[in-house]
């Protein structure tokens, strides 16, 4: 079976070096590029899918519409999901990445934005969750996540909605976040809790799994054409 994971294309915020967690910027332009040249080498390798899941965030719903389009495979199944949004970057949401830096100095903000278990400062409830989560409990749900929290909450999502798939012998394509692909990379590839420190993801770069029928991974390449 085949799982693919592909991080969105270069969002607005990206572009600006903005924490953006649970905010919803578009794509930039560079971005809807990365993402339909994502859908086009899909369609070289012959990769077909059975279903499709992806967050609740509009740069991951426009590049998951774009690859779909690309592969010429809109009418796919799509479900869409929280547990499959950024990371919750809390109170520095919306701040510059480099005036935080000057700020709060080099090293803190490298453990904000890389250490597995440390959370970024909380946002406030109205900050945090918008009327798209009115459904959920959002007085049970962190307004600022570390790794290891969203961990916690795709999870749940790969058990019960993505690896039942696999399973089943179908072929998964998973448009998300760098954040929320990292925790999901570093279960399904037994990552320690030091090493997924260093994983970075690549907007809008296919990342494509072979896996056996017990999730055992068989091989794993990167597409892209850059
Ligand atoms: O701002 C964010 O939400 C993420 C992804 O763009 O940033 P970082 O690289 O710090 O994980």
């Amino acid at each position: 079976m085949k799982l693919v994971f592909i991080r969105h294309g270069e969002s607005e915020l990206n572009l600006a070096n903005v924490f953006t967690g649970w905010l919803d910027p578009k794509l930039s332009e560079k971005g809807r590029k990365e993402a339909a040249q994502a859908g086009k080498d899909l369609k070289e390798a012959g990769i077909e899918f059975d279903y499709v899941h992806t967050s609740v965030l509009t740069r991951a719903n426009q590049t998951c519409n774009i690859v779909l389009e690309n592969m010429d495979r809109l009418y796919l199944p799509v479900e869409k999901n929280w547990r499959l949004n950024e990371r919750h970057y809390g109170a520095l949401q919306g701040l510059n990445k480099a005036e935080t830096a000057k700020k709060y100095g080099d090293e803190q903000v490298h453990i904000w934005r890389r250490s597995y278990d440390v959370r970024p400062p909380q946002a406030t409830d109205e900050q945090a969750f918008d009327h798209r989560y009115d459904h959920l409990d959002t007085r049970h749900m962190l307004a600022g996540e570390c790794l290891k929290d969203t961990l916690a909450r795709t999870l749940p999502y790969w058990e019960d909605h993505i690896a039942p798939q696999l399973k089943d012998g179908k072929n998964v394509l998973v448009v998300a976040h760098g954040n929320s692909l990292r925790s999901l990379i570093k279960h399904i590839e037994n990552i320690s809790d030091e090493d997924i420190m260093g994983v970075e993801i690549a907007t809008g770069e296919p990342i494509v799994y072979d896996i056996d029928e017990n999730l055992n991974i068989v091989n794993k390449t990167i597409l892209y054409k850059k």
